[in-house]
């Protein structure tokens, strides 16, 4: 896994998902190599760099383009440029103008996670996975209540995770804040 620190960031575009967090997403969305991966909101691009090195095909999407341009940057540190392509959209626009797809992993969404979903679902192949990760309650609550109106079964985990850090006498944890994975597959 590539530690955090060894992304490229930027104080205005959030990211990367932490490192963690990306490990969960990798396991819970059983990416292959046959797989077609849409990363909505890539952010710093912590998780399209992930699943560009194991997917087929990674599509990243983000509307801010300093987030576009900072996934770039960080697709080419990491050496996983030729399978992802970067689209500057807002997710709506940019869901209607692609093919389907196995994963869509959606880390953001500006209030339209319920329209982004319906899409999402309308696109994804025979046993395809959504995922979405969220810090508000609400994006649980759309999320959770949206998979379900769309006839599946949605789960949710939430993950607490605390950090090392050295102090004086010895080291101490330090809590960070909890993220929810929301997670669906069609059957
Ligand atoms: C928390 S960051 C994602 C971090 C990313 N997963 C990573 O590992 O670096 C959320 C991103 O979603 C983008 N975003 C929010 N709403 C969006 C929308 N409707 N369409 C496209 N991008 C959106 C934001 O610009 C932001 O860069």
């Amino acid at each position: 896994m590539i530690e955090d620190h060894e992304f490229i960031s930027s104080k205005d575009v959030p990211g990367p998902t932490k490192e963690e967090i990306r490990c969960l997403l990798l396991c819970k969305s059983e990416v292959s190599s046959d797989d077609i991966v849409v990363d909505i909101g890539c952010g710093t691009g912590g998780i399209t760099t992930d699943f560009a090195k194991i997917a087929k095909k990674v599509i990243s999407i983000d509307k801010n383009p300093n987030a576009i341009e900072l996934t770039s940057k960080n697709i080419k540190k990491h050496d996983v440029f030729e399978n992802v392509d970067l689209i500057e959209n807002d997710a709506i626009s940019a869901l209607k103008s692609i093919e389907n797809f196995d994963i869509a992993i959606i880390g953001g969404s500006g209030g339209d996670l319920d329209e982004i979903l319906e899409l999402v679902f309308s696109k994804l192949n025979k046993n395809g996975r959504i995922i979405v990760t969220g810090i508000l309650i609400e994006t649980k609550y759309v999320a959770i209540k949206k998979l379900k109106s769309l006839g599946l079964e949605p789960k949710i985990v939430e993950v607490n995770i605390s950090r090392g850090k050295s102090i004086g006498l010895g080291m101490m944890m330090l809590a960070e804040n909890p993220i929810s994975i929301i997670s669906s597959k069609i059957k």
